[in-house]
């Protein structure tokens, strides 16, 4: 059969983006492996996929899954992207769009300036909710990682984030402590790693080594986890710029209980069909 898809992106994030509202298909794990793959399929970090509400309160149920084919509770960027699909494909005409998501629900507002404003919910720091072993909920835990002892801050927006404090994000190690900070036994649906640099109250630099993608050039719940992990250790204040390598988000978030949000563009690149073997 062939599938439709829409290629987006925000901020060089990348997202192949299904309409299972107007056709049918199922997706494999090691279908969405070969899709993903940058040379012998479309290439993006996650596939999102548009379906019907399971709740009738909800205006679509937004599936997220990254390019090892494991589905996922939340993607920031998607959301973004996910919002300016379903206006651009008619599939509503509302400005305020809600959407079920495995994390949660979410509420995508776009903007009339073409940006859009997603309510992220109430971040979540209890070790529990990512889930991480720890015996208790702390602005920063240790943990040993390749025979290092780093602090890390963590986070839920749905879904896990591990967030390290560098000092210059062009030099931190990604590479090597990405790969074993999100493969860490201590978090046992492995985790998201986020190395930020803090330039002012106001501004972040940060880099993402994403769960199941790998590096990306933005990470949206990557920008709200370090921000809320900032905000709570009394290093920023709302409202923060995160300039990720792809480009800038405005988070505010007012603390405790608090909703999150997160404000950024969403790009779509092309429209395309591809046979489902
Ligand atoms: N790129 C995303 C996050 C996608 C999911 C993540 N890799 C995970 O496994 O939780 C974003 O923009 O938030």
């Amino acid at each position: 059969m062939l599938l439709h898809f829409t290629k987006m992106h925000g901020l060089g994030n990348d997202f192949m983006v299904v309409d299972l509202v107007t056709q049918r298909a199922r997706l494999e794990e090691a279908q969405i492996r070969r899709l993903a793959d940058r040379r012998f399929g479309i290439g993006f970090d996650q596939l999102l996929v548009v379906e019907p509400p399971r709740d009738p309160d909800m205006d679509f149920r937004y599936r997220i899954f990254n390019a090892d084919g494991s589905e996922v509770e939340n993607c920031g960027n998607g959301a973004r992207c996910f919002a300016r699909f379903v206006r651009d494909q008619r599939l509503t005409h509302k400005h305020e769009i809600r959407v079920e998501t495995a994390g949660g629900p979410l509420t995508l507002r776009v903007e009339d300036d073409g940006q859009v404003r997603v309510d992220m919910g109430v971040p979540r720091f209890a070790p529990e909710a990512l889930p991480f072993d720890a015996a208790e909920d702390r602005l920063r835990h240790a943990l040993e990682v390749a025979g290092e002892r780093l602090e890390i801050g963590v986070a839920s927006l749905g879904n896990p984030h591990a967030v390290l404090r560098v000092e210059d994000v062009d030099t931190a190690p990604v590479a090597r402590l990405g790969p074993a900070i999100e493969a860490h036994p201590r978090f046992p649906r492995r985790v998201n790693a986020g190395f930020m640099q803090v330039v002012s109250p106001h501004e972040i630099r940060l880099r993402v080594y994403e769960r199941g993608s790998g590096e990306t050039l933005a990470c949206g719940t990557g920008a709200c986890a370090a921000v809320a992990c900032g905000i709570r250790q009394g290093l920023l204040e709302s409202p923060v710029t995160v300039h990720l390598p792809g480009g800038d988000l405005r988070i505010e978030w007012a603390g405790d209980d608090a909703h999150l949000t997160m404000t950024g563009p969403a790009v779509r690149v092309f429209d395309g069909r591809v046979a489902l073997g």
